[in-house]
């Protein structure tokens, strides 16, 4: 592969690199006792998850765009010694292993597969108490905890790339997740940028990095346009990340010069701000009819080197956009076409959650037939994925991908 450069100034400019992850065996380990800690309200089915998936892979080769899977770009990483033995260090600390001699038994048996993709892949799927010779259990917490399976548990939401990290013009947001079980995806983004021979000699300033105390995600980020950035202040990104993003992207050469912090409700169906709100066109959103406003959002500019000019303001989701984005008559596509039934029904599985692959091009899920026909209606171009089991991981297609690089618009 070539030498690789980020380059993301809007939602919706011709989309040319995206980054996936096809699910895999992590999936066939969720069971009803772990969906809450793993962030899942169903069990999907593997073979037909990854069917959906394949169409949704091939909807981007159909249409010229490059893609890139999480799991071949980390495994082509590990063929440097040195780089695996951090690797597997840092996994393995950050999956809360309670001993020492565990951590060394789990090293040594991911060590044992001489095919890196495949040691990837077990590391993804989780790995189970039986599966480890001399694993004993000996402490308190192994003890009480006997009925949990896994020593290292599965990593069911890798296949929704958005939100460990996010491309920002050419830069990215090295994220640090809310949950515990989400954390150690972006493990996998800082090796991929740090040492991949695509990528390591190319800039890819960091906006945040996966250190910081104060989580923010990658659905609640969206490049409205190189000006313009809208980020949720959501059950999921905390202010001060927001504040932190701001000044170091303000810091660089990038052209932004307003950030949006959007208050939206902390609750589930309201994870990110991409669950309620997504760009399809120039003129154009998708959105859960909920988030209409009044909202409450902070406009936020660079100030003095230290300081940030920040704003509070209520309005109408649509006055804001127009205002913001210097467009007039913004249009608001209502996810269910407003109806109550509809609109609650679609909205769960993320109706309101499109992909755009181009201006006024987009895929979304078969099951949200309601939005699809309005969305139709208003002159956009749909490319349908089949979406029975993707959907029960709670994200749809823009949950399911991040852009690398998009085609400026003029
Ligand atoms: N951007 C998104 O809304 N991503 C969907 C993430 C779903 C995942 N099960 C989660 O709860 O984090």
């Amino acid at each position: 592969m070539d030498r690789k450069s980020m380059n993301v100034y809007s939602e919706i400019g011709k989309l040319k690199t995206v980054l996936l992850h096809r699910p895999g065996k992590e999936i066939e380990n969720l069971t009803p006792d772990l969906m809450g800690r793993l962030l899942f309200d169903d069990i999907p089915y593997l073979k037909v998850a990854r069917e959906e998936h394949d169409s949704f892979a091939n909807i981007f080769r159909n249409n010229g765009v490059e893609v890139l899977y999480v799991e071949d770009l980390i495994s082509e990483c590990m063929t440097d010694n040195e780089v695996k033995n951090m690797f597997l260090d840092d996994f393995i600390n950050e999956a809360n292993v309670q001993s020492q001699k565990k951590i060394e038994l789990i090293k040594e048996y991911l060590l044992e597969f001489h095919d890196n993709r495949q040691m990837i892949d077990k590391m993804i799927e989780g790995i189970r108490k039986e599966e480890i010779k001399d694993y004993k259990k000996t402490s308190l917490i192994d003890i009480i905890d006997c009925d949990h399976p896994f020593i290292i548990d599965p990593m069911p939401n890798l296949y929704f790339a958005r939100d460990p990290f996010a491309t920002i013009g050419k830069g990215i947001s090295l994220n640090k997740m809310k949950t515990v079980t989400r954390n150690r995806e972006t493990l996998f983004a800082k090796y991929i940028f740090k040492y991949h021979h695509a990528f390591r000699d190319s800039y890819i300033p960091l906006w945040y990095k996966r250190e910081e105390s104060c989580p923010i995600e990658g659905g609640d980020i969206l490049v409205l346009s190189d000006k313009l950035i809208a980020i949720g202040i959501s059950e999921r990104t905390d202010p001060l990340a927001i504040e932190i993003f701001a000044k170091n992207i303000f810091k660089s050469d990038e052209s932004f010069e307003t950030i949006l912090a959007f208050d939206i409700p902390k609750k589930r169906a309201f994870m990110h701000l991409d669950t309620v709100f997504t760009m399809v066109d120039y003129d154009k959103f998708t959105i859960h009819p909920e988030i209409e406003g009044p909202l409450t959002l902070y406009s936020i500019r660079k100030g003095s080197e230290k300081e940030l000019i920040i704003e509070k303001e209520t309005m109408q989701l649509e006055q804001i956009l127009e205002k913001y984005l210097e467009v007039e008559n913004i249009k608001l596509i209502r996810c269910g076409n407003g109806d109550t039934v509809h609109a609650g029904r679609e909205q769960w599985n993320d109706g309101s959650n499109t992909l755009a692959i181009a201006p006024g091009e987009v895929i979304v899920y078969s099951r949200n037939h309601v939005t699809n026909k309005i969305l139709e209606e208003n002159g956009i171009k749909l490319h349908i994925m089949p979406s029975s089991e993707l959907s029960r991981g709670r994200g749809g297609p823009r949950c399911m991908s991040m852009p690398l690089v998009r085609e400026n618009l003029k």
